[in-house]
């Protein structure tokens, strides 16, 4: 038996002493030191040790070698590789991580795939890398920046060397070591994680974990892509949590010292072009202060990690920002609300209502409207037609609502056509005085009365009712332009068709004019009756010349107006012209149900001491009855009696027939419209219509002015600006109307409603009172009563002596430029009953008619409507003393500077011009 000393056999076997008593030692063969020599049997276990682990080849090496021959062995031996050296088989058997060399392999399976790279390392070029193959496909620009690879011996990165390779002993995952979701790849699932085991990759245990110790796995509030690979689904995640991958967590880096950023970061976060986006995002989110709002949505795994969410990131930055404060509490959003794409407008409203019925905020709806040139605050009104506009530019359409029921208004019943039945036509008759209007009436009346009704008694009612060939016609029986005026103005329409009365031997004269005006403005078909053909001069040809000048052109004539001569003082032509009348009627197809609760106008209406007040009405719809409930106007009350045109109580009255009507609870206008509707209804509409009225009455009635016209443009109200001519000669209102009418622009058209000649009188006040028209005088002014009229009525009335004036008034106005200085105040009017000549200048002896007239008052002097002069007062006396003032009721002498031809009978108006501010 042979003896061999440690250290030989350990030369044999190329390894250490140490080995070698290690190996002896595990078979019970006891070596002390190297110098120890032991017997054949251990060498027999060495060099089954070492067979064990060559394999075959060396096996047969082994059996082929005969004890002994240690040199031919040694010789034969091939170079160990790593596996093959018996330290890496006590790796594999002990627990104890064995010291590793570089280019032994004791990596697990996935980190062998590098060995060549491994073995290669101290030379590595840049851009290899030692990492394992997730990392080295993704990140090679990580190893570009990592030229000498400090970290030892496995060449893994720090983080991989800590902890790791401690609890690679158990190696769990399988032959490889990598945990399951390195084996299938990165976008794998991993589905079931048990929580609270710590399944990070190793780069993630540490630091995270020691900052969140007692995070189960589910409650961190990592995306499950970091606690199970990086492209894994990231099950919802509620705003405001932290849902950052720990390396974004504010201090996480800091408790990694071993990772540079940039160089050892784990390969995901290296992935060139995200970087550069994830830097931009760490940069906003720097702070640590940000959430991810639309993470949770996101269901189905993030196949780019870094791509894909920083997207999502940027976008939920500034949510994130705004949920700093409770980052661990899901962030309220702020309720946005809906926005409509249709809405229902009933009218104006206020900015701020229609901000909420749009969805938007006041600041859009304001910051619209100052695009459209509206500066609205949050509580002005806007009206519909600029809501509309407004909506229509957030795409949004509009609905209108039907308006609001008016309280002081009774509902209009609309009557289907088959409930229609023909009645007769209500006439008005007009015309120049003296021209036989009232003889005309008379005639017909008497005619249709004692012909075919004899032995009735006819009863002035204002309104009559004749019979003619079986058919009825109903005459007004006021003053034509009053029946047109007063009730026009009050919105009233009555008349169906006019008879315009014109003396043959007179021939057209400007009441005539008047009311062709008249009922042109209120659309009316007019018959001219050729009235007096019995007098000698009478010339109807004239007459039908004249007419043709003011656009009525006789039938004969080509035209289409119905011209018949008259003559009510012989009676003759009558029929004639109720037949045209008839024919007109039939032509305008009037026709109205009988069968609905009526419906009329006030014609006349007077208090009379024993019957209360009375009413004469023209039922145009329906039929009125007794006990019927009745509204019209602010009166209201219970039909309690009805009398005809005739005198004769009567118990209904049916459509376009008049009646007196007894009941009411107080006088009524003309032109008031009588509903017949419930008791309850009368009484509450009445007093809401006595309220409206006295509110109306302290607001003043927006008429047109001159002064206003430019607003009412600018709002759109006025699209016409109606004008009433009045002129002393034929020519000035020829000149003024061509002017005028010249004027017109784009955003208003001149109307000459009328244009006369003589003075302003009420009628014309009344006539632009219904128009809505302002009237002007030239070289006219207005007779007392309207005056009285102009101002009730609340229409402006201005008066010029120089064309020019006038037009540039109106020009001025429409522009927006008329800034008037001065306003005229009429202080009162004079007669002149004696005129005193003395050589200095001519004394009027006057009589204060009204107001008053002082020493400094300015004086027109008028002759027959007509301005004769206007100038300054020279002196003022009473009985040879100069006075100040002169009052109503008493004398005075006066003298006009430079003026002379003052005589019997003229006015003086005596005025002065107060300053105004411009636009008052
Ligand atoms: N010869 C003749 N005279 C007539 C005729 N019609 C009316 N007259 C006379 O003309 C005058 C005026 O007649 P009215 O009926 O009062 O005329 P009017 O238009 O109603 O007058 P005002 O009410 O003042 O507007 C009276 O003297 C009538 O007798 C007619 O056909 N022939």
């Amino acid at each position: 038996m042979s003896k061999h000393r440690i250290y030989e056999l350990a030369k044999d076997y190329s390894t250490t002493s140490k080995v070698i008593i290690d190996i002896l030692s595990r078979n019970s063969i006891t070596a002390k030191n190297h110098m120890s020599s032991v017997d054949d049997d251990a060498k027999v276990v060495l060099e089954r040790t070492f067979a064990r682990k060559t394999g075959n080849e060396d096996q047969g090496a082994k059996v082929s070698k005969p004890v002994g021959t240690d040199t031919a062995e040694k010789v034969n031996r091939p170079i160990q590789t790593g596996a093959d050296h018996p330290a890496a088989h006590n790796a594999q058997h002990q627990s104890k991580p064995p010291v590793q060399r570089e280019g032994q392999n004791n990596r697990p399976p996935y980190q062998q795939q590098h060995q060549g790279m491994n073995q290669q390392r101290p030379q590595q070029p840049q851009g290899q890398n030692n990492r394992p193959p997730y990392q080295q496909q993704q990140h090679q620009g990580m190893n570009q920046q990592r030229p000498q690879q400090p970290q030892g011996q496995n060449n893994r990165p720090p983080y991989q060397q800590q902890g790791m390779n401690q609890q690679r002993p158990q190696q769990p995952y399988g032959q490889n070591n990598r945990p399951p979701y390195q084996q299938q790849g990165m976008n794998q699932q991993r589905p079931q994680q048990p929580q609270g085991q710590n399944n990070r990759p190793p780069y993630q245990q540490q630091g995270m974990n020691q900052q969140r110790p007692q995070q189960p796995y589910g409650q961190n509030n990592r995306p499950p892509y970091q606690q199970q690979g990086m492209n894994q689904q990231r099950p919802q995640q509620p705003q405001g949590q932290n849902n950052r991958p720990p390396y974004q967590q504010q201090g996480m880096n800091q408790q990694r010292p071993q990772q540079p950023q940039g160089q050892n970061r784990p390969a995901f976060q290296q992935q060139s072009g995200n970087n550069q986006q994830r830097s931009n995002f760490s940069g906003n989110r720097s702070a640590g202060q940000s959430s991810r709002p639309q993470q949770g949505q996101q269901q189905k795994g993030r196949p780019q990690y870094g791509q894909q969410n920083n997207q999502n990131r940027n976008r939920g930055k500034d949510q994130g920002r705004q949920n700093q404060p409770g980052r661990q509490q899901p962030a309220q959003q702020p309720v946005q609300p809906a926005k409509p794409k249709v809405i229902k407008l009933g009218g104006s409203l206020t900015v701020k209502e229609l901000s909420a019925k749009m969805g938007r905020e006041v600041s859009e709806i304001i910051k619209k409207l100052m695009m459209l040139g509206v500066m609205a605050t949050i509580n002005q009104e806007v009206d519909m037609d600029t809501a509309t506009i407004l909506a229509e530019d957030f795409g949004i359409i509009v609905e209108e609502l039907p308006p609001e029921e008016d309280p002081t208004e009774i509902p209009e019943i609309e009557d289907e056509a088959d409930t229609l039945v023909l009645r007769p036509p209500v006439v008005t008759i007009m015309g120049h005085v003296d021209h036989g209007k009232t003889s005309l009436l008379d005639a017909i009346r008497q005619t249709s009365v004692t012909s075919q009704e004899a032995g009735g008694i006819t009863q002035h009612i204002g309104a009559y009712q004749v019979n003619y060939k079986n058919k009825k016609i109903v005459f007004l029986d006021t003053p034509g332009h009053e029946a047109f005026t007063a009730m026009r103005a009050r919105g009233a329409k009555v008349t169906d068709i006019a008879i315009l009365v014109v003396a043959a031997d007179d021939g057209v004269m400007p009441q005539t004019i008047e009311a062709i005006n008249h009922a042109k403005s209120a659309n009316v078909p007019i018959i001219v009756a050729v009235n007096k053909m019995d007098r000698p001069g009478a010339n109807p040809d004239r007459v039908k010349q004249q007419l043709s000048e003011h656009g009525l052109i006789s039938e004969e004539w080509g035209g289409e107006t119905i011209m018949v001569p008259v003559s009510a003082q012989q009676k003759t032509g009558l029929s004639d012209l109720l037949e045209m009348v008839l024919l007109v009627a039939e032509m305008q197809e009037l026709k109205a149900n009988p069968e609905r609760s009526a419906l009329g106008t006030i014609i006349e209406a007077q208090l009379d001491k024993g019957r209360g007040p009375v009413a004469t009405v023209l039922v145009q719809k329906g039929t009125l009855r007794i006990g019927d409930t009745i509204i019209a106007g602010t009166a209201h009350g219970k039909v309690r009696a009805m009398v005809n045109d005739r005198g004769e109580k009567v118990k209904k009255a049916e459509p376009s027939m008049p009646v007196e009507v007894l009941g009411l609870s107080d006088v009524p206008q003309a032109g008031d419209i009588l509903a017949v509707t419930d008791e309850k209804t009368a009484r509450a509409v009445a007093e809401k219509r006595i309220a409206k009225k006295r509110t109306d009455e302290m607001q003043q009635m927006q008429k047109v002015t001159l002064d206003d016209i430019f607003k009412q443009i600018q709002d759109g109200t006025l699209k016409d600006l109606n004008i009433v001519i009045k002129a002393d000669v034929q020519g000035s209102i020829e000149a003024l109307r061509q002017s005028l009418l010249a004027l017109k622009n784009k955003e208003v058209r001149v109307n000459i409603i009328h244009a006369g000649v003589g003075a302003i009188n009420e009628s014309d006040v009344m006539l632009a009172s219904a128009s809505n028209a302002l009237i002007m005088g030239f070289n006219v002014r207005p007779d007392a009563n309207a005056r009285k009229a102009a101002e009730s009525e609340k229409v402006d009335l201005k008066t010029y002596r120089v064309i020019y004036e006038a037009i540039n008034d109106v020009e001025a106005a429409m522009t927006g430029m008329l800034a008037p200085e001065y306003k005229e105040v009429i202080q009162g009017r004079l007669e002149v009953r004696k005129v005193i000549s003395i050589p200095k200048a001519v004394v009027a002896g006057s009589y204060v008619l009204e107001g008053k007239i002082t020493n400094s008052s300015q004086v027109r002097l008028i002759r027959d409507g007509v301005v004769v002069h206007e100038g300054k007062i020279d002196a003022l006396r009473r009985f040879k003393d100069d006075v100040k003032e002169v009052a109503t009721g008493y004398e005075c002498g006066l003298s006009i500077e430079k003026f002379r031809d003052i005589k019997e009978g003229d006015i003086i108006e005596a005025f002065a011009m107060e300053v105004v501010k411009p636009g008052s």
